[in-house]
């Protein structure tokens, strides 16, 4: 009996540039380049009026997509050098690569998880998607893979196509292969995503095909096995957005100044008895309390997520690991299993709380609207003769964007839905609900 295929680090750290590969002489890594190419970009800037849980917040200490993408980079980066640290006691580390660069390539996935996700957050993803369904007997001529893109839209996919360069207004940021496959979440295409959940469109079906292979990534059924680094970039992301998310909710008072310690402090074994080195607690500002666990909190669930990977290492790099969960959710006893406990028993009363309920059932409004007015004729984008509207939309999206599709082509017109969804998803939340202001005639 052969043994089972493997994926190998020599493929899964390949610095090799997918598109232009450009000649650099300077100081930095490959991914250092890649770090310095996403955080530059206008997608990421934008960031910072996107939503994370709680749309167009005026208070300044609560997260947009910005501060988070910040933070999980952050812990993302300790997560790859720990990992980097282990394959390099494995052996397996490849020649040339220290376990800083495993660091940097996980620090970069981590700053991009996010760069595709459209304005108002899950919310968003919710209004896109919700508009296809609703309208899918229009656009039943599609072919069956092109129309799940829109109607089970997830920004993962968005977020590989922004770094391949297919969106809109992109001028390249031709990133490595290690750190395309640190961002594969969901290596399948929109038709096998369950639970709506997937990290490529058809318009990047191909490109995928390269990535896959020069991964060496295993091809199991209707999909890829998840590049090992994706798993550290999803550990990232779910340690930042749940202690995060409870911090935010006492900032807004959603949860009491006392919630995060009483759900924590006694997992931590802080010393708060009198003399002892955090009694202050007592008297503290509840942020200065919080401060203190979510810090500690977060260096112990770095350090167990490192962990898990190494308990589960054999399954990662098969393929095998069970795919309906996460590192953190293999945490039995420790840290990482407390915090996802936590957060499952709260997330109900963070997501339904008042103000956010309110301002996500406008957000359906707003993308809605906004679909409704640039889609109204997207059937004859691809005839010679244009609409009135449809030469506003174009206008508006920038004649070049449209003009580059060819017309003859079969696909003409799922390109042009991308072009515009390339659009509204890169949208921030205010110029999505000014945008829609306007379009409904109140003025410029
Ligand atoms: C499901 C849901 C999440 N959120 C917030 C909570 C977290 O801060 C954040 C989590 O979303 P993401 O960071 O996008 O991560 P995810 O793991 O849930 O999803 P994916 O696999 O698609 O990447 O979104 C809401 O505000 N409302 C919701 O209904």
């Amino acid at each position: 009996m052969g043994s089972a295929p493997r994926m190998d680090w020599n493929k899964l750290l390949d610095a090799t540039r997918y598109g232009r590969e450009s000649e650099s002489s300077d100081i930095r890594s490959p991914f250092q380049r890649d770090i310095d190419r996403i955080l530059f970009s206008d997608h990421f800037r934008r960031l910072a009026r996107k939503t994370q849980v709680h749309p167009l917040n005026e208070n300044d200490h609560i997260h947009s997509r910005l501060t988070h993408s910040l933070e999980v980079a952050s812990v993302g980066k300790s997560l790859g050098e720990l990992v980097g640290v282990f394959l390099e006691e494995q052996g397996e580390l490849p020649d040339k690569l220290e376990p800083r660069d495993v660091g940097e390539a996980v620090q970069a996935a981590c700053l991009a998880h996010d760069i595709g996700n459209p304005p108002f957050g899950h919310s968003g993803e919710e209004a896109i998607k919700d508009w296809f369904k609703n309208r899918q007997q229009d656009f039943r001529h599609l072919p069956k893979d092109c129309l799940a893109d829109f109607t089970k839209f997830d920004g993962n996919a968005m977020a590989v196509r922004v770094l391949l360069s297919t969106g809109f207004h992109q001028t390249g940021m031709s990133p490595t292969y290690a750190v395309l496959g640190a961002l594969l979440k969901y290596p399948w295409p929109s038709l096998a995503a369950e639970k709506d959940k997937f990290s490529y469109f058809q318009t990047e079906a191909k490109a995928m095909e390269k990535v896959a292979d020069a991964l060496g990534l295993i091809a199991m059924d209707n999909r890829w096995s998840r590049p090992p680094l994706a798993y550290l970039t999803e550990a990232a992301d779910d340690i930042c957005y749940r202690i995060i998310d409870i911090e935010d909710a006492t900032e807004l008072g959603i949860l009491d100044g006392w919630f995060m310690f009483e759900c924590f402090a006694e997992y931590l074994d802080l010393k708060t008895a009198p003399g002892e080195a955090y009694d202050w607690v007592w008297g503290a500002h509840f942020r200065q309390r919080n401060s203190l666990l979510r810090a500690k909190l977060i260096t112990a669930a770095t350090q167990e997520a490192a962990e898990l990977f190494k308990e589960h290492y054999d399954a990662i790099m098969t393929g095998e690991f069970d795919k309906k969960y996460s590192l953190m959710e293999k945490s039995k006893t420790g840290i990482c299993r407390r915090i996802h406990d936590v957060y499952k028993d709260i997330s109900g009363t963070i997501f339904l709380s008042r103000r956010k309920a309110i301002l996500e059932l406008g957000a359906q409004n707003a993308l809605g609207r906004l679909l409704d007015q640039t889609m109204i004729d997207v059937h004859e984008f691809c005839d010679k003769e244009q609409s009135a509207i449809n030469k506003k939309v174009k206008a508006i999206l920038g004649d070049e964007i449209i003009d580059a599709i060819p017309k003859g082509e079969k696909l003409c017109q799922y390109r042009v839905m991308m072009a515009i969804v390339d659009y509204i998803s890169g949208m921030t939340d205010n110029y999505a609900t000014d945008l829609c202001r306007k379009f409904l005639g109140l003025g410029y």
